[in-house]
C-alpha cells in the first residue's frame, strides 16, 4: 500500500487473510505430560494435563476485535460460582519512550517484541502456585503504563490469559490447561476495530486503517494466525456462538471435578452458588476477620446448607384453615426433624 494511501477498500482487501470454520475439539491431552515437562520440548502444540488442587488455566488468542474479551467475559459470566481472573495480555504492554512517542506511528504494537513477556509468565506462574499478584494498568491512548496503580489480582480457581499473542511464547503456551482461538473474519474485525479505536481509544479512522495496513494486518499473518495451531477449540464468530461458549464452560466445570462429587455422591446437591454465597466465604477465609464475624458469616452459611437440606426431606400433604377462614393446601414434615448449626474455630 502507499504510503500516504489510506483506502478502505485496499485495506479491507489486504484484510482478508485465510479462513478457516468449525468448532474443534481435539482432545489433545497427553497422559504424563505437566506443565514443567512440556516446557522443555523443542515447539510443543500439546496442552499439559490438569492437576487437581491447581488452577485451570485457559489462553485466549485470536486477532484483533476478534472478540476475545467478549468470549472471556461470557466464560466469567457462566462460571460465577468458581473465582475465575482474567489477565490481558495487553497489560504487559512495555509502555514507550519518549523517543518513540514522537514515533508513535512507526511502532509496532503488533510484534511480539511489543510486550514484556517475562513479566506476564511470571505473574501467570505466582498466581498458579496461589499468590496474587500487582497486574499494570495500560493506557491505549498515552502507550504508557500508569506509574501509580495496578490492578490486584487474586489467586483463583480459573486463570484466563488473553491477547492476540498468548501462543506466541511457548513458556507461557505450556502453562495453559486449554488453548481457544477466536476465528472472526477479518473484514468483521476491522470494522469493529475502527469503532472501537476512534470511539474508546482516542484514534481517528486514518490512523486505524493506516495502523491496519502497515502493521496489525502484516503481524496478524507472521504472528497470530500461525499460533492457531495450538488451539485446542477454535470458536468461529466469538461472542455470537454460545453453543461453543456452552460446551467450553461444561469442559471446564467437568475439570474443576464439581460433576466428580455428584457421581461419586449420587445423592448429594451442590447448592448453586452466588455472589452473597461466595461474598461470605471471602469474609469468612480472610485471616484478619474477628472472631465474631467469622461465627456470625459462618452460621449464615450453615443455615443455607441445613435449610436446603430440610428442602430434600419427605413432606406430606397438610391442609390449614387461614385467618380469613379460607384452607390453604400446603405440605408438612413426616417426621419431627431439627437441623443444628455447630460452629468450632
Ligand atoms: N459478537 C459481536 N457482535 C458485535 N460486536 C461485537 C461482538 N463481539 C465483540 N464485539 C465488539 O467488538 C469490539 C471488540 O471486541 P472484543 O471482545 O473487545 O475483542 P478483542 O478482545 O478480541 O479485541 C468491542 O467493541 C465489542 O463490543
Ligand atoms: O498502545 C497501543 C497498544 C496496542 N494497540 C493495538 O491493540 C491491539 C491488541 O488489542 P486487542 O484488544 O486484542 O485488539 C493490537 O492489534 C495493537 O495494534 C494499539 O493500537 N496501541
Amino acid at each position: 500500500m502507499p504510503e500516504e494511501t489510506t483506502s478502505i477498500d485496499y485495506v479491507m482487501e489486504a484484510a482478508s487473510g485465510p479462513h478457516f470454520s468449525g468448532l474443534r475439539l481435539d482432545g489433545r491431552m497427553p497422559s504424563s505430560a505437566t506443565a514443567a515437562a512440556a516446557s522443555s520440548s523443542a515447539d510443543s502444540t500439546l496442552t499439559p494435563d490438569f492437576l487437581p488442587n491447581q488452577p485451570f488455566v485457559i489462553g485466549v488468542s485470536g486477532g484483533t476485535a476478534s472478540g476475545k474479551t467478549t468470549v472471556c467475559d461470557m466464560i466469567i459470566q457462566q462460571l460465577h460460582d468458581h473465582r475465575v481472573v482474567l489477565v490481558n495480555q495487553d497489560s504487559f504492554y512495555r509502555g514507550l519512550n519518549p523517543e518513540e512517542l514522537e514515533r508513535v506511528h512507526e511502532y509496532n504494537f503488533d510484534h511480539p517484541d511489543a510486550f514484556d513477556t517475562e513479566q506476564l509468565l511470571e505473574c501467570t506462574m505466582k498466581l498458579i502456585s496461589g499468590q496474587g499478584v500487582h497486574v499494570p494498568i495500560y493506557d491505549f491512548k498515552k502507550h504508557q503504563r500508569s506509574s501509580d496503580s495496578f490492578r490486584q489480582v487474586n489467586a483463583s480457581d480459573v486463570i484466563i490469559l488473553e491477547g492476540i499473542l498468548v501462543f506466541h511464547d511457548q513458556r507461557v503456551r505450556d502453562l495453559m490447561n486449554m488453548k481457544i482461538f477466536v476465528d472472526t473474519d477479518a473484514d468483521v474485525r476491522l470494522a469493529r476495530r475502527i469503532r472501537r479505536d476512534t470511539m474508546e481509544r482516542g484514534r481517528d479512522i486514518n490512523s486505524v486503517l493506516e495502523q491496519y495496513a502497515k502493521f496489525v494486518k502484516p503481524a496478524f499473518d507472521d504472528f497470530v494466525l500461525p499460533s492457531k495451531k495450538y488451539a485446542d477449540v477454535i470458536i468461529p464468530r466469538g461472542g455470537d456462538n454460545h453453543v461453543a461458549i456452552d460446551l467450553i464452560v461444561q469442559h471446564i466445570r467437568t475439570k474443576l471435578g464439581q460433576h466428580d462429587l455428584c457421581k461419586i455422591y449420587p445423592n448429594a446437591y451442590v447448592i448453586q452458588s452466588t455472589f452473597q454465597i461466595r461474598g461470605m466465604h471471602t469474609l469468612i477465609r480472610d485471616r484478619d476477620i474477628s472472631k465474631h464475624d467469622f461465627v456470625f458469616y459462618s452460621d449464615r452459611l450453615i443455615r443455607l446448607v441445613v435449610e436446603h437440606g430440610l428442602g430434600h426431606l419427605p413432606f406430606t400433604e397438610k391442609q390449614v384453615v387461614t385467618p380469613t377462614g379460607s384452607v390453604y393446601t400446603g405440605v408438612d414434615f413426616c417426621k419431627k426433624l431439627c437441623g443444628v448449626s455447630i460452629v468450632r474455630r
